[in-house]
């Protein structure tokens, strides 16, 4: 229903450097061709600097051309290589709509600055009909290295593709695409009806000021001009946010998918989070980034979609009020429980063999060689508050290791191994050599560790907490640790932990002897952060492609099947009776097929998801969005 029928002929004049490929073909020639070359490096520079005061409009496109083919070493072997390479860059909106380029072949116009030489096997590769293709031609001697270009060709020439379009004399409009100025001037001639600049490869002030549309993608132009597209909506338009430096391999899942990116290093407090996520449908945060109800409440936040937790905790989120505005929240629950169970398991050895003292002096250049303070972990007690996915991993090793393993849960829990369930946290407390925090960060675990607790503990218990900084009164940590009654700690969590690297991090714990401190660093491994940065991407892109919530900290969880031959329609609402009757009554008065329905719902709200037939009435969408209670409302196809 989105296929606009087109009235009149449009003619799309589509550029092929930085357009239609995402690389400049002689730049790449260039490259190719003085590979291993003594000069390799000024040369392409020099060629690269040529190109771009042309594409800006500093100097002349014949000029640019004449001094670019002269610093050329190339032949056509290297012509060949290169068409090989640029089959591998077409743009990755181009290569996902190659179905409309095929369907419209007959007037789709590669119109280029470039040649022929390679522009017609890329081009003609993804249905672009081979005399559709306007550019240039080299000219070769007679042992196939280039020795110039057709000056005849109006393409060679300054203004050369409005000297082309002139005599083409096309019917009907004509859109032209592209991301250079030589694109745009078709336009100030008038001989383009519209010119939208490109800017999913290049973004150039220049040319953006003076186009009709900004597109950053193919499916963002056939969106504008209401064309049939591979995308339901553009993701071009689709901002992500994504804070505290996730793994590049995040970025890089989002920008395949053609979405538009942002990465930032360190976390956001309330205010800075509330101007940043104005028009963000995907935003990614780690442990550090409270997204509190004020944020979500704000006008700023509406386009909000979905968010990941790329850590495994998932306090720092108002999850309730997430899931009352349709936001499907997701975390990666496991990815990191081996680093931090590691972790404890070194820090444990480190503080029982007094490590960190005997390294300390031995920088001083004191050898004091004893076995006083020093022992093992085989047969020590080990109680771990918080019997969930790092505890239980921990109880294992730790056991494997000769520890006696007790733990405290606030649900009944199964023990693993040899371990040992205690009734009560005082038990546990009044019988570990060592206790170790692995509890979640709910609220309601504010100071479960406080002056009372640290009383019930042995004397010179060994303490860690790699769990959440506020679930430990650190006042009474550092009484317990001056007392002695803690004998050493490693604490990795702080109930204020500095937002970026540059920022000083104040603690009372600074300066006590065995105490190891560690910047929040427990799931801090390049395996863990790795694994994160591929699971909670491929999550929010199940959601955002396909509606499917497994997975979900806070949504109805549903695994859909792909999406064949037929429209999604994405509905959520508060769970309130009737809603789904109220969606089926809509689509029975369209007469609507449907070709499979699924719900699921919280308390507090409702998911259904229908596929339906391709062929149906507009006023459907206006009328489903439209059903009271209605939180949000998506269309996928
Ligand atoms: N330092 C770091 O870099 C990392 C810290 N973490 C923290 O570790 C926490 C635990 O992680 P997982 O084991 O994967 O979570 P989990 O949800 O599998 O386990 C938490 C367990 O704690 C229990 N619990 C909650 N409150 C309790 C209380 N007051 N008393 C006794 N038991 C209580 C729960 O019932 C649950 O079994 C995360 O929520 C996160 O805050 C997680 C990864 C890395
Ligand atoms: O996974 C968690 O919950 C963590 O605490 C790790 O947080 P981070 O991603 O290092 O900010």
């Amino acid at each position: 229903m989105i296929t606009k029928t087109v009235e009149q002929k449009i003619n799309y004049v589509i550029d092929f450097d930085s357009t239609f490929t995402k690389v400049e073909g002689l730049d790449e020639l260039a490259a190719i061709a003085l590979k291993g070359h003594k000069d390799h490096d000024k040369i392409v520079g020099e060629i690269k600097a040529i190109t771009d005061k042309g594409m800006a409009g500093e100097i002349g496109f014949a000029e640019s051309l004449k001094a670019r083919v002269n610093l050329l070493p190339a032949n056509r072997e290297h012509v060949e290589t290169l068409i090989e390479f640029l089959k591998g860059k077409i743009s990755d909106s181009f290569a996902r709509n190659e179905a409309f380029i095929r369907e419209n072949a007959a007037n789709i116009y590669i119109v280029s600055s470039g040649f022929k030489d390679f522009i017609v096997p890329v081009a003609t590769g993804m249905g672009i009909l081979a005399e559709n293709v306007f550019a240039n031609t080299f000219t070769y001697d007679t042992e196939g290295n280039i020795t110039g270009y057709d000056v005849t060709n109006l393409l060679s020439q300054d203004k050369g593709k409005v000297k082309l379009l002139e005599a083409l004399k096309f019917d009907g409009e004509v859109y032209a695409i592209g991301d250079g100025y030589t694109d745009y001037e078709m336009r100030e001639a008038g001989l383009a009806t519209k010119f939208f600049a490109f800017t999913e490869n290049v973004e150039r002030q220049k040319v953006t000021d003076k186009a009709d549309e900004v597109v950053a993608s193919f499916d963002e132009f056939l969106y504008i001009n209401g064309l049939t597209r591979s995308q339901s909506y553009p993701k071009s338009k689709i901002k992500v946010l994504l804070l505290e430096n996730v793994h590049p391999k995040a970025v890089e899942a989002f920008k395949i998918e053609g979405f538009q990116v942002e990465l930032l290093k360190g976390a956001l407090d309330e205010e800075e989070l509330i101007e940043k996520i104005k028009g963000v449908s995907i935003l990614g945060l780690r442990s550090k980034t409270n997204l509190t109800k004020r944020v979500l409440q704000h006008p700023n936040a509406s386009r909000l979609m979905t968010v990941g937790a790329f850590c495994i905790g998932t306090n720092q989120i108002d999850l309730a009020e997430c899931e009352k505005r349709g936001i499907a929240v997701f975390n990666a629950p496991y990815s990191n429980t081996r680093s931090v169970v590691e972790m404890a398991i070194g820090e444990m050895i480190i503080l029982t063999r007094d490590i960190l003292t005997k390294s300390n002096k031995m920088h001083e250049g004191v050898w004091d060689k004893s076995a006083k303070n020093s022992y093992e972990i085989r047969g020590k007690k080990l109680g771990l508050v918080g019997y969930g996915s790092i505890g239980t991993q921990l109880s294992v090793i730790a056991e494997a290791m000769g520890m006696q393993v007790y733990f405290y849960d606030a649900v009944d829990k199964l023990a693993l191994g040899n371990a040992k369930k205690c009734k009560t946290l005082e038990e546990l407390l009044g019988i570990s050599d060592f206790i170790s925090m692995h509890v979640d960060g709910r609220k309601t675990n504010t100071n479960i560790i406080g002056e009372k607790e640290f009383e019930m503990m042995k004397d010179n218990v060994i303490f860690i907490n790699l769990s959440r900084g506020h679930v430990v009164d650190i006042k009474a940590l550092v009484n317990a640790l001056k007392s002695g009654k803690v004998w050493g700690a490693a604490v990795d969590v702080f109930p204020y932990e500095p937002k970026t690297n540059d920022e000083e991090f104040i603690n009372e714990l600074r300066g006590l002897p065995r105490v190891i401190l560690t910047p929040h660093v427990g799931g801090s491994t390049e395996e863990a952060q790795a694994n994160i940065g591929e699971f909670v991407p491929s999550k929010l892109l199940q959601f955002m492609n396909n509606g499917s919530t497994y997975g979900s900290v806070n949504f109805p969880e549903l695994q859909l099947p792909a999406l064949e031959n037929a429209h999604r329609l994405l509905h959520i609402h508060q769970n309130v009776p009737g809603i789904l009757a109220k969606i089926n009554n809509i689509f029975a008065k369209y007469n609507v097929n449907i070709q499979g329905q699924y719900l699921k719902t919280t308390t507090e709200i409702g998911y259904v998801i229908t596929d339906i037939s391709k062929e149906y009435a507009d006023e459907i969408i206006q009328e489903l969005k439209g059903i009271d209670n209605t939180i949000k409302f998506r269309m996928l196809y």
